[in-house]
């Protein structure tokens, strides 16, 4: 990305959820963490995949769910996304239970970049970044200039103005991670859901757009709620860590509280030396000797 980073327009000035989302007095709303989960538990195809979680995300707050292959990351962020209903347990969106927020009140307050999104054939990376200001059109409407000028700003944030005309589904992987994302920042929603964003991305590209997501977080209150296998990375960019395996919660805190030798080994089998880093521990593996 070259030039300054600006904003895009939809994102809100202010990290409570907007007017549109039913539920308490804004007094109340502010107060209320981001994202609230207790007891949940999903059980699929006959197997408990979470078994039990407690979850809290204040506004404003970046939390990256870590834990090895199959501990449920995914799975909890479907929950929190509305993409999927818990067997039991709540969720509750800026004080709001889940529940309550129909589908366009709740995709003016949170955004999910899943691992794998369905790319539809044949369109457009505007067109695909331009499906973000949905809940913002009337059923059978046409998008106003403000979404066309919201998209033309996310797509210039993440580099990928000179793309707007390509086919999606001729991009890079990487490329395409990025309009997965420009896509999210488009809804201009206040909670940001990320799973494994940056795992295509090389590392020049990983960077640049962890720093925009940290800085509209930092400028404009987004929340932040991530997954993500690159354990150093994880630890740079999270106020908090929540280490899940087996569907359940086995440490959270501080990155330098969760990321230690002992608990990698323990729970992704990991030989690791963990060094100390300028934002955060960071994590090498080595080989047994
Ligand atoms: N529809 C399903 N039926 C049965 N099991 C499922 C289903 N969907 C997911 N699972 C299982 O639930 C577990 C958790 O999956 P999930 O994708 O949440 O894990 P994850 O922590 O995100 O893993 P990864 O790091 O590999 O992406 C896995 O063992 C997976 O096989």
């Amino acid at each position: 990305m070259t030039g300054p980073i600006v904003p895009p327009p939809n994102v809100p000035d202010r990290p409570a959820a907007t007017p549109t989302v039913p539920g308490p007095p804004a007094a109340v709303e502010a107060a209320a963490p981001a994202v609230a989960v207790a007891g949940l538990r999903v059980t699929l195809g006959g197997v408990p995949v979470l078994a039990g979680v407690d979850l809290t995300v204040a506004a404003g707050e970046w939390v990256t769910v870590i834990g090895p292959n199959g501990a449920g990351k995914s799975t909890l962020l479907r929950v929190v996304g509305g993409l999927l209903t818990a067997t039991a347990g709540s969720v509750a969106l800026f004080g709001t239970p889940g529940g309550q927020l129909r589908r366009r009140e709740r995709a003016r307050v949170v955004a999910t970049v899943a691992q794998s999104p369905v790319v539809p054939p044949g369109m457009t990376v505007f067109d695909y970044a331009l499906l973000g200001r949905t809940p913002y059109i009337a059923p059978l409407g046409r998008e106003s200039a403000a979404d066309l000028t919201a998209v033309r700003g996310v797509l210039d944030l993440l580099d990928l103005a000179r793309f707007a005309d390509r086919a999606l589904a001729t991009l890079s992987g990487g490329e395409r991670q990025r309009v997965f994302l420009a896509r999210a920042l488009a809804q201009g929603a206040t909670l940001l859901l990320l799973d494994e964003p940056t795992s295509a991305l090389d590392i020049g590209h990983q960077q640049e757009v962890l720093e925009l997501v940290d800085r509209l977080r930092r400028e404009h209150g987004l929340t932040v709620l991530a997954t993500m296998h690159d354990l150093s990375v994880a630890g740079e960019y999270a106020d908090r860590l929540v280490l899940l395996d087996g569907g359940r919660v086995v440490a959270a805190g501080p990155p330098r509280a969760v990321l230690t030798e002992e608990l990698l080994a323990v729970h992704y089998r990991a030989r690791v030396r963990v060094i100390n880093g300028g934002h955060g521990p960071l994590v090498v593996p080595v080989r047994a000797p």
